[in-house]
């Protein structure tokens, strides 16, 4: 069932896997595993470290098995009790999502270890019909197809529906029975071709989609077996448990992508259905009463597997390398709210129960929407005002001048062109102030591209403006839910001392009416 982890009853466990530096890659001391610790430093100011605590913690040197036997096969056992589990494989573009669900022939990943289990289990149950079913999809810019048929003829992608019992379900997915492991390879090595990859700045073959690969386990009584009652329902002998194994596409962070118009399409599809996964493993994990299921195709579809009964597991790959640092950071903080930063002298810990954004967005969703029109309309007046400047010329000068940013006056600069600077300083100076200058007063310099907001520097100023804004009204709504609750104590014990009060006149009642002396008394 559910994981107990520092006292917070987790849904979803969270492990972390650090990849080997590959061959091509100077190795650095940027990240370090300690038992279930990772630490991160950054190598350009060694007193940065954040560390990072997960249930479980894997080093470069781990070996796929070690993976499995640890983490993996405790939680999928339970297929065969109708329980359902879904890991995720989370972490940047090359940091071995892949490695660690596909693996390779010599070193298979979670995949085929889960399906060489599931056969060798099922000899366990000679009384019953175990019958194997798998299913594997992808979602590819936010449209699903099936890797267990060739793409043609697939058009715009399967459709998610509902059906009358409210499951949720991908029509017309194939849905394939297998009766042994080598069926299994067969089956699974051919449809992995069918895979959308792309060779990118960051990985020669990277993964441009989600890909979910599902066992279905049904386990059912024999029909010679004594049945049980109709009727009795604890005894109805036919569960069926399922397994999601997937393969999320890598976050990336396009200013290093280098990426072209389709890889950027990709990546932003990427990059919202991350963001929307983890709000809702946040929110599972949070238990709130709103879990944006709905939000994407993937979390969509993998609904019914996630909270409630269902076990789920994260495995964050990290990519070692100080070239990474930031992408680390990243995908530790997303699979964590648990985080340590030294930065030496001091050491601030930031507690688990730190208000996040995206659990006090799903706590106070009309908030949440209403900051976020707020800020967006402070951007767009932003913007607008920038505009304006440029139908402006004196404005736009006063804006783009050069010389505004060095703290001196263009005059004065000029005349010093020659003057007291040795050769690497007057260079600087010639092509950082005096070339951009004399280019904008020909009239053939743009400085505006320099000032274009991209979409995800957009995003990310609203999303932090968002988190501000929603952690202060968190604070005060949780003073003000502080004062309620010390104004309810104090009603409480008011109300136990009138009832104590009332139950002591009661009983003084009681005893004088057993007694008529003090009736007549009274
Ligand atoms: N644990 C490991 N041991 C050895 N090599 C590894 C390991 N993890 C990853 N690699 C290698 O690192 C490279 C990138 O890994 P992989 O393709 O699995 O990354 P990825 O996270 O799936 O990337 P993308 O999101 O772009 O698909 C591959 O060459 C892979 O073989």
């Amino acid at each position: 069932m559910s994981i107990k982890k520092s006292g917070v009853d987790e849904k979803v466990k969270v492990v972390c896997r650090v990849r080997p530096f590959l061959d091509h890659e100077a190795p650095d001391d940027s990240v370090a595993v300690e038992g279930s610790e990772i630490k991160i430093t950054n190598q350009r100011n060694t007193n940065e470290i954040v560390s990072f605590r997960f249930s479980s913690c894997h080093g470069p040197e781990a070996k796929q098995v070690d993976i499995y036997e640890q983490d993996v096969q405790p939680m999928i056992g339970k297929v065969f009790s109708g329980m359902d589990s879904t890991i995720f494989a989370y972490g940047v573009t090359g940091s071995g999502k892949t490695h660690t669900m596909q693996g390779t022939e010599d070193e298979p990943g979670i995949i085929p270890r889960v399906a060489q289990y599931l056969f060798q289990r099922r000899l366990d149950y000679p009384k019953h019909t175990v019958k194997v079913h798998v299913s594997y999809m992808e979602i590819y810019k936010e449209l699903v197809y099936d890797l267990l048929i060739p793409r043609e003829g697939q058009g715009a992608g399967l459709s998610i529906r509902e059906d009358s019992s409210r499951n949720i379900f991908v029509a017309n997915l194939t849905d394939r029975e297998i009766n042994s492991l080598e069926e299994f390879d067969h089956i699974y090595n051919n449809a992995c071709k069918n895979r959308s990859t792309a060779s990118t700045k960051m990985n020669v073959s990277s993964s441009r989609s989600h890909a979910i690969l599902s066992f279905q386990v049904t386990v059912a009584m024999d029909n010679d077996e004594p049945q049980k009652d109709d009727d009795s329902d604890t005894e109805q002998y036919a569960l069926s448990g399922k397994i999601n194994l997937i393969d999320l596409a890598g976050s990336e962070d396009n200013r290093r992508t280098d990426n072209g118009k389709e890889r950027l399409a990709e990546s932003g599809a990427i990059n919202k259905s991350l963001f929307v996964l983890g709000q809702v493993v946040e929110s599972i994990n949070a238990a709130s009463s709103r879990i944006p299921f709905r939000d994407s195709k993937m979390t969509r579809i993998l609904q019914p597997s996630l909270g409630g009964k269902a076990q789920g597991m994260m495995i964050v790959n990290i990519a070692p390398g100080q070239s990474y640092f930031m992408d680390s950071y990243n995908s530790l903080n997303f699979a964590t709210k648990s985080k340590t930063i030294e930065n030496a002298p001091t050491v601030n810990t930031i507690s688990q129960d730190e208000p996040s954004m995206s659990s006090a967005l799903s706590d106070t969703p009309k908030l949440g929407q209403a900051l976020r029109v707020a800020v967006l309309r402070g951007k767009k007046r932003t913007r607008k005002r920038m505009s304006d400047s440029a139908v402006d010329g004196s404005a736009k000068r006063r804006l783009y001048d050069p010389f505004r940013w060095t703290g001196s006056q263009s005059g004065s600069l000029r005349e010093r062109e020659n003057d007291g600077y040795d050769d690497t300083e007057r260079t600087n100076y010639y092509n950082r102030i005096l070339k951009p200058w004399k280019r904008f007063a020909a009239g053939n310099y743009d400085p505006w591209p320099r000032f274009k907001l991209k979409d995800e520097q957009v995003e990310a100023h609203l999303e932090s403006r968002v988190a501000v804004l929603v952690a202060e009204k968190v604070q005060d709504l949780q003073k003000s839910n502080t004062e309620l609750n010390t104004q309810l104590e104090e009603q409480k014990q008011l109300t136990a001392n009138i009832l104590e009060r009332m139950q002591a006149l009661e009983a003084r009642l009681g005893e004088n009416a057993s007694n008529p002396d003090t009736i007549q008394h009274q």
